[in-house]
């Protein structure tokens, strides 16, 4: 990726509200000219009084114009930052939709080469920091500057020796600030490193919490955790310890104009150069810039964060991204076909795990992925969603390459349920209507019925409104499936393909979600990926995949005569069944004999 200046990048970003932020910088100049307006009516009511007339009107309109400089100040200040908020804002949320956008546009393997930790501290943190600085540097910074700037210019215009000794402590600040400063880019960037990586472990921790409690892993002997929190402390506090000398002395010495102005100002009265008024004039200016000097130092610090936020997102908006066409294609017959298709998740030719794959779903058919563990059949079904792109060959639904279709078309063609079934923080009910957002309330349930999901949900307190994140903790493995399968239920797309879909169910249950999806995706394209093999027998195809390649094909009868693989892998799945169902038996006979001891 070209590396281009941050600030370039933010502008960029800021390109939709480009108007409101120069309005914003506009009325912070006017507010900052405001501002001015008191010292100069200070020095006249000063002035007014020292002289032998005393006019008492011209104080009174002097302090009119020092209350009028004030209100401009407040309002214009006010009105600069609200629009400056507006603009921040409307850059965040363009930044984090842009940024969730690539994240569905990406090849899937290109998402999850990021830790989630990283992602996470990108699109919620780093982002976030945005806000802060551009929020308030907008008005702040440009009048923390600008007033220095404008008093400095009044104090030479007063007299040159004054504005020279305002000025006096900025070169003697500039020496602590710059051996402050010199490793300054080096710590923040080792801070950010740390700080990621905190974040990530962090994450990681709280994810595999099952596993850390399962083998009793308690906060301090999880080693990696604590040694991240522990050296991250070490880290920050060793910097603040190497910075906080130079930091505070460059602090002290800024905010000291008086160091200059007061002794030029004494001196150049007593010299007869100066009049009081005007000695008082340069020593109220003087102090006016200290605020506004503290403020703009500190800002050194956001706009590191903002720099770095700036630069992470634009990385994830760099990502690459799956080639898309925007025209919709006409497609009226679902087959799919997979020709010499190959494919490595690392793009390099060693690591094929797909080897010039062919095989034909035909429109409205029944076919089952069967094979060893590792062999590459979930590989498959991804392809055909198009969670990455095929390294060699082709896919094609209805004669068209997928590649042609835009993913939204290719989402409306095909529902992909897989084990892994992630439940949405929001209500069941609207976790399976997210299959077709518009559909009715009565076809939700109605799917949900279909996938034997009704007799579960019923039994929570509060039935389909039942809070997914809430419910998530009181339901089984299996039961998270079968909400899955109402979400494709209700989807209602010409090819679907279940990944393991039914893993978790119980048999009997399974059973019952089986006929479900049988006469649910009759008439569908249905590829279904399933190690027990009970569950496919009736498939009108039955392809076996070994090592990436197609062992064999056909109906379960054939293969069962001329697939050795296959024979083996049944016989070993009745063996199985056979010693589920007499362990079962074992369990029953249990029971009864103590119902009968009783
Ligand atoms: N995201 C990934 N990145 C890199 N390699 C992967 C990825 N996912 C799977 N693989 C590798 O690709 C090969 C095929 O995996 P795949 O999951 O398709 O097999 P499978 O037949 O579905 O296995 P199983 O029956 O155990 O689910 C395996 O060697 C696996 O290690």
């Amino acid at each position: 990726m070209k590396k281009e200046n941050w600030l370039k990048i933010l502008l960029s970003f800021a390109k939709p509200c480009r108007g409101k932020m120069t309005a914003s910088v506009l009325f912070a100049v006017i507010s900052v000219a405001g501002g001015f307006l008191p010292y100069l009516g200070v020095y006249q009511i000063i002035k007014s009084f020292l002289s032998e007339e005393k006019s008492f009107d011209n104080i009174l309109m002097w302090s009119g114009v020092c209350l009028l400089g004030y209100i401009l100040k407040v309002l214009f200040y006010g009105i600069s930052t609200v629009l400056s908020h507006i603009s921040a804002y409307t850059i965040l949320e363009g930044l984090r939709l842009k940024t969730a956008d690539k994240l569905m546009h990406a090849p899937l393997g290109a998402v999850q080469a990021k830790s989630i930790g990283n992602l996470k501290n990108t699109i919620v943190d780093r982002i976030e920091s945005i806000e802060p600085p551009l929020a308030h540097m907008i008005p702040e910074l440009s009048s923390n500057l600008l007033l220095p700037v404008v008093v400095i210019i009044t104090l030479f215009s007063v007299d040159w020796r004054m504005g020279l000794a305002s000025m006096a402590t900025i070169p003697a600040a500039a020496i602590p600030m710059a051996i402050g400063m010199k490793t300054f880019n080096r710590q923040y960037a080792a801070y950010m490193k740390a700080n990621d990586h905190v974040n990530s472990v962090i994450v990681e921790y709280v994810e595999g919490i099952e596993v850390v409690k399962t083998f009793n892993q308690t906060t301090k002997s999880y080693a990696k955790f604590t040694d991240a929190v522990v050296s991250f402390q070490k880290f920050t506090l060793a910097w603040f310890q190497s910075t906080w000398k130079s930091m505070n002395l460059t602090l002290s010495i800024l905010p000291s104009t008086f160091l200059g102005t007061l002794p030029a100002g004494v001196a150049l009265y007593i010299s007869g150069k100066l009049a009081i008024e005007e000695v008082a004039f340069c020593l109220i200016l003087a102090m006016g810039i200290v605020g506004p000097l503290m403020k703009a130092v500190q800002f050194i610090n956001e706009c590191k964060s903002m720099e770095y936020g700036v630069k992470d997102a634009n990385e994830i908006l760099h990502m690459e991204e799956l080639t898309e066409k925007k025209q919709r294609l006409k497609i009226n017959r679902y087959g799919v076909e997979l020709k010499h298709v190959s494919f490595s998740y690392t793009g390099n030719k060693e690591d094929m795990v797909l080897k010039d794959i062919s095989m034909s779903l035909p429109e409205g058919s029944f076919t089952a992925l069967v094979g060893p563990s590792g062999g590459g059949k979930s590989t498959i079904a991804r392809l055909i969603a198009r969670f990455w792109d095929v390294t060699g060959g082709s896919i094609e639904i209805g004669g068209e390459d997928i590649k042609d279709l835009p993913l939204s078309q290719l989402s409306d063609l095909v529902s992909f349920v897989t084990q892994d079934n992630f439940l949405f923080d929001c209500s069941i009910k609207e976790n399976i209507g997210m299959g077709r957002p518009e559909a009715a309330e009565e076809e939700v349930l109605a799917a949900a019925r279909a996938a034997q999901c009704e007799e579960f949900i019923t039994r929570l307190e509060k039935g389909f409104d039942t809070p997914a994140g809430e419910a998530g903790k009181q339901l089984s493995g299996g039961e998270k499936q079968r909400i899955a399968i109402a979400r494709m239920i209700l989807k209602n797309t010409p090819i679907v393909i279940l990944d393991e879909a039914t893993a978790f169910t119980d048999p009997e249950n399974e059973a019952k979600i089986q006929e479900a999806i049988l006469s649910l995706t009759k008439g569908k394209t249905l590829l279904v990926i399933a190690h027990r093999l009970s569950t496919i027998q009736n498939a009108d195809q039955i392809v076996v995949l070994s090592d990436g390649k197609i062992i064999d094909s056909g109906a379960q009868k054939e293969l069962l005569t001329k697939c050795e693989l296959y024979k083996n892998m049944w016989e070993s799945h009745i063996g199985a069944r056979k010693w589920a169902v007499k362990s079962m038996d074992k369990k029953t006979y249990g029971t009864a004999k103590q119902k009968e001891d009783c």
